[in-house]
């Protein structure tokens, strides 16, 4: 803690006042600039609360309102669906559209646009990266983490047995979760397996980036004090004889040197060694899971942006068509590096807009590259030349970019302005020296633009023990109703009011702080809800699920077992007893016998749950997330116990959120609480550890834009091995590379820009080097806590966001068509029909097979004929969008037989009147859409070929409008 005067809480705000906030003056000037001007290159790059959404909706509105421009050509990119519709409603304020008119038009996430270009376009997506499979408009997105881990596991088992040449890396490494994480990175950079390498510049990333390390390097290893200190590098490597590296590492005195500095020529060795085993190896795993996720028909996010990515990249017609006039990306600071070049693609014009705040860029550990937005130029200029390589596919050269800065404040007031522009230039540990970093830590200053009339506080305390807890709970009930932290009403806003509960927001870093001070708080009756990312599998509920999972299931029942009679009561020799005897209590035994009948597994957990008397919004998210699990995989209930111990093991998280709506103090972690502002802030836990968060390494295969590609460690057979030893290489070079805390300060930045009038720091015994070195003494607060009865209406209850449903109404081509007497009948039974499709199908993709009836024949006598290729039992998704909701129409193609110019889709029937037609022609009008969308540059036709007669009939396509017609008929009430 820095010696600083306490700070004055007392003194009125001093500043000059633009607008009041209940009279907005209207866009200030710079903000009505980025209205105005809407062609062109801009970058604006400001602060917290400096009204960015609100002038980019503005702008949207200013364009769409010019004569020649549709919404249609602007597409505005948004991180949540939330902001997407919160976008729509702030601009049909503001332009003379109304909602319906925008509904259609491209505002939304990169995912969400993405998927619709995949929806119809993305069937043959992956062959442009030599993947013969298809992808199924009806392919599932997972939306869960956990998810696609279980997935990802089931497939590296598999990839494990398939490739035994990799053993050595299984060795060095046997979770699989690391190299999930790992792909995921490299998908976001954009490296993406082809059949063959590595697709377009990917394999440039993989060799990590010389220059970038070079310039890292050079920091790490400078001598210090002016020369007589050795460098950070040099004393890192102290101590590296005592490493049990391989026999062929360097010594300690070569790698350090005998001078200031480490040995650089022998560190450029260790960057320039061979790693195309290491490459091979994440190729083959990395395309073997595209694979694997194509051929079980799901999708997950980072494969819809690089399926999006490849298409746009592959198929010129359909980029130009996709090309919109003006592209605006909101939130810029959290692209990543895929995300940045896909906007590009879908660039038509030099009028691209991007809005974000730098110093709030804290998507790090999923991959957001806060550079996308700190040299922005750079990267344009550098994607441009990327993308344009071997064709135009950017329609304009390095642009020139435009940078507008916002300075004025519509939410904190001048107090807490000036006080948060600390957070980005102080160290996060005691040997983290910001200014040697070389990185922006100056902020342009913001000036509040609300008239804030009360005084704001701004004050730090600390407590005797670890957490600082019952500290916190004191200052809580100190801050409600109390006149020192007035707050601004609007009533009334010279004198302002007391605070409530629901005034306050509690800020951590990590999340296992919000569960440890909502069980306090609940314990003495102080209403407090923890929003955000919740533990779902380390719950009683999900214990007790997975307990009786364990019996029904016969997996570990012992363990089950275990579990169940504790929870009963059962001392632990009366358990054993039970154990050993298998005598288990009647009733007990009953529930099993009770639940092994019971199929669905979400009627499973549900019984135990209501076993139990548990009803709360965890048992609702949990139900569904159990239910979802099973429903998007093809795991089975025994699977799904080792997913629930390996979610609970890996912490995985469900997103739940309160909807209490009471007077309850809000907690949060600081992630969650970005782009949200409160009256009084707390910024709490800022102990040793827990902010920056002590541990969580990479995986032993990792990824860094410096170093490319690395093993942390290698598996060899010196010294009589088998062994795994540290890679001394990569224990070299990352020891040129400086830690760096940055998001850490940015999410200092983003925490305290969230108050509005008061802000607190609060911390336990040990408190962190951020806390210790703020410019505001602490006090030591002795907890005093005052046990309160909970109010009912203000005690607060979890629940679980469940997820709704962004997989659209499945219908069959057959839905919507009606039933006609004597349509698909032949008189011979359905089991004939089955076997003329079977035989067509056979003999089309084999030449082979004999007909076994004169059906067979005429269909034999007629792919005879056709001399193009033929493709038997194809797939065919037609996406719909209905005014609620969208649809996806499928059926099966019997043959597609396909020419250099032409399409013809055969439809066979073996029907021996031709009744049916009309109903058919709704069944083919399908195929023929999504033939058209598929064979863009082909003419499609569609036949039947009634098989009794061998006639073939040439049938007339049904417009997209007659089929969501027709869609709509069928589906009165759908509601999605
Ligand atoms: N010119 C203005 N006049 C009045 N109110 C404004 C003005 N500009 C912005 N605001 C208000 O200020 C608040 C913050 O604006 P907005 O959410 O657009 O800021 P932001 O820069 O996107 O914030 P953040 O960086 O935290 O996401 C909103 O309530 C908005 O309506």
């Amino acid at each position: 803690m820095t010696d600083s005067p306490p700070v004055d809480d007392s003194a009125p705000e001093q500043r000059e006042e633009t607008a009041t906030s209940d009279e907005p003056a209207g866009p200030n000037e710079q903000q009505q600039k980025l209205i105005d001007e809407l062609t062109g290159t801009y970058l604006v790059d400001a602060g917290a609360g400096t009204g960015k959404t609100y002038a980019v909706t503005r702008r949207y509105a200013a364009i769409i309102d010019q004569t020649a421009v549709d919404p249609e050509d602007v597409r505005l990119f948004t991180f949540t669906e939330n902001a997407a519709d919160e976008m729509r409603e702030r601009i049909v304020r503001h332009c003379d559209y109304e909602m319906a008119a925008l509904r259609d038009a491209p505002i939304g996430t990169f995912h969400g646009l993405c998927n619709q270009i995949l929806g119809t376009h993305g069937f043959l997506a992956p062959t442009y990266l030599g993947i013969e499979d298809t992808l199924a408009p009806t392919a599932d997105v997972l939306a869960e983490e956990v998810v696609e881990a279980e997935r990802f596991r089931e497939f590296t088992r598999q990839f494990i047995d398939d490739n035994p040449e990799y053993e050595q890396f299984f060795q060095v490494v046997n979770d699989p979760e690391t190299f999930l994480r790992l792909i995921r990175e490299l998908a976001a950079k954009g490296v993406f397996p082809q059949r063959n390498g590595w697709y377009r510049q990917s394999e440039r990333y993989l060799n990590g980036d010389s220059e970038l390390f070079e310039e890292a390097l050079s920091k790490a290893n400078a001598p210090q004090n002016d020369g007589s200190r050795q460098s950070d590098m040099r004393s890192a490597l102290s101590g590296w004889s005592g490493q049990p590296y391989e026999p062929n590492a360097p010594t300690e005195d070569t790698v350090r040197g005998d001078g200031k500095a480490a040995t650089e020529s022998v560190v450029w060795d260790a960057f320039e060694s061979d790693r195309s085993a290491l490459e091979a190896f994440v190729h083959d795993l990395y395309f073997d899971y595209i694979r694997f996720a194509l051929r079980r028909n799901y999708l997950t996010f980072w494969m819809q942006l690089l399926f999006a990515f490849v298409l746009l990249c592959e198929n010129d017609t359909l980029r130009e068509e996709l090309q919109a006039d003006y592209v605006m990306i909101d939130e810029f600071q959290d692209t990543n590096e895929l995300q940045f070049k896909i906007a590009l693609l879908f660039t038509g014009q030099d009028n691209l807009c991007v809005v974000g705040d730098w110093k709030q860029s804290i998507y790090g550990f999923q991959h957001a590259a806060v550079e996308n937005i700190l040299d922005f130029e750079t990267r344009l200029n550098r994607y441009i030349e990327e993308l344009n390589s071997d064709t135009d596919r950017i329609p304009f050269e390095a642009p020139d970019v435009e940078e507008i800065e916002l300075e004025q404040n519509y939410r904190s007031t001048q107090r807490i302005l000036d006080f948060s522009e600390q957070s980005l230039s102080l160290p996060a540990t005691g040997s983290d020296d910001v200014s040697r970093q070389g990185y922006p830590s100056g902020i342009t200053p913001l000036s509040a633009n609300v008239d804030h009339n009360l005084p704001t506080r701004i004050e730090a305390f600390q407590s005797e023990s670890d957490q600082g807890i019952d500290a916190l709970l004191t200052k809580i009930q100190d801050i409600v109703g109390n006149p020192k932290y007035t707050i601004e009403a609007d009533e009334d806003e010279t004198t302002g009011r007391p605070p409530t509960y629901a005034d306050i927001a509690v800020l951590t870093r990590v999340r296992r702080f919000g569960r440890d001070l909502q069980r306090a708080a609940t314990d003495y009756g102080i209403p407090v809800a923890y929003e955000g990312g919740m533990e779902l599998f380390d719950t009683d509920h999900a214990k007790l699920v997975l307990a009786w999972l364990r019996i029904v299931e016969n997996t570990h029942p012992r363990k089950g077992w275990t579990v169940i009679l504790e929870q009963a009561g059962y001392t632990l020799p009366e358990a054993e007893y039970i154990l050993k005897e298998e005598r288990y209590p009647d009733d007990m035994v009953e529930f099993r016998n009770e639940l092994q009948e019971l199929t669905g597994v979400g009627s499973l957990a549900q019984r135990v749950l209501d076993r139990y008397g548990l009803n709360d919004g965890y048992a609702d998210a949990l139900v569904s997330t159990l239910q979802d699990t099973l429903e998007s995989t093809s795991l089975t209930r025994g699977d799904l116990v080792r997913l629930i111990q390996q979610s609970w093991a890996d912490e995985s998280t469900v997103e739940v959120e309160n909807r209490t709506g009471r007077d309850s103090v809000t907690v949060q972690t600081i992630h969650a609480a970005k782009g949200l502002e409160y009256p009084i802030v707390i910024i709490a836990n800022m102990n040793q550890g827990a902010f920056p968060p002590a541990g969580g390494s990479d995986g032993r295969i990792r990824y860094s834009d410096e170093l490319g590609l690395q093993q942390t460690h290698v598996a060899t057979d010196a010294y009589d091995g088998p062994y795994v030893l540290p890679n001394w290489r990569y224990d070299l070079l990352s020891a040129g590379i400086p830690t760096e805390y940055h998001e850490e300060r940015r999410l200092l930045y983003v925490a305290m820009t969230r108050a509005e009038q008061h802000l607190l720091f609060s911390a336990g015994q040990e408190p962190c080097t951020f806390f210790e070195e703020l410019d505001c003494s602490a006090d030591l607060l002795e907890p005093d806590v005052t046990p309160q009865s909970l109010q009912t209406e203000s005690v607060s209850q979890y629940e679980p966001a469940i997820r709704t449903s962004t997989t659209p109404l499945r219908l069959s081509a057959h839905d919507i068509m009606d039933e006609v007497e004597g349509a698909g009948e032949d008189g011979l039974g359905m089991e004939h029909g089955q076997r003329v499709h079977d035989f067509a199908e056979l003999y089309a993709q084999t030449g082979n097979g004999e007909p076994s009836t004169p059906d067979e024949r005429r269909v034999q006598e007629f792919l005879d004929g056709l001399s193009g290729d033929l493709i038997a039992e194809e797939n065919a998704h037609l996406p719909l969008k209905m005014e609620n909701g969208r649809v996806l129409l499928a059926g099966i193609i019997d043959l597609i037989h396909r020419t250099p110019t032409t399409i013809q889709v055969v439809d066979y029937k073996t029907d021996r009147v031709r009744t049916g037609q009309p109903e058919y022609r709704k069944q083919l009008s399908v195929y023929y859409h999504v033939l058209t969308s598929v064979y863009p540059d082909h003419d499609v036709e569609l036949t039947i070929f009634y098989t009794a007669e061998g006639e073939l009939v040439k049938i007339e396509p049904l417009t997209l409008a007659e089929l969501q017609g027709l869609v709509s008929d069928v589906t009165p009430k759908l509601s999605r």
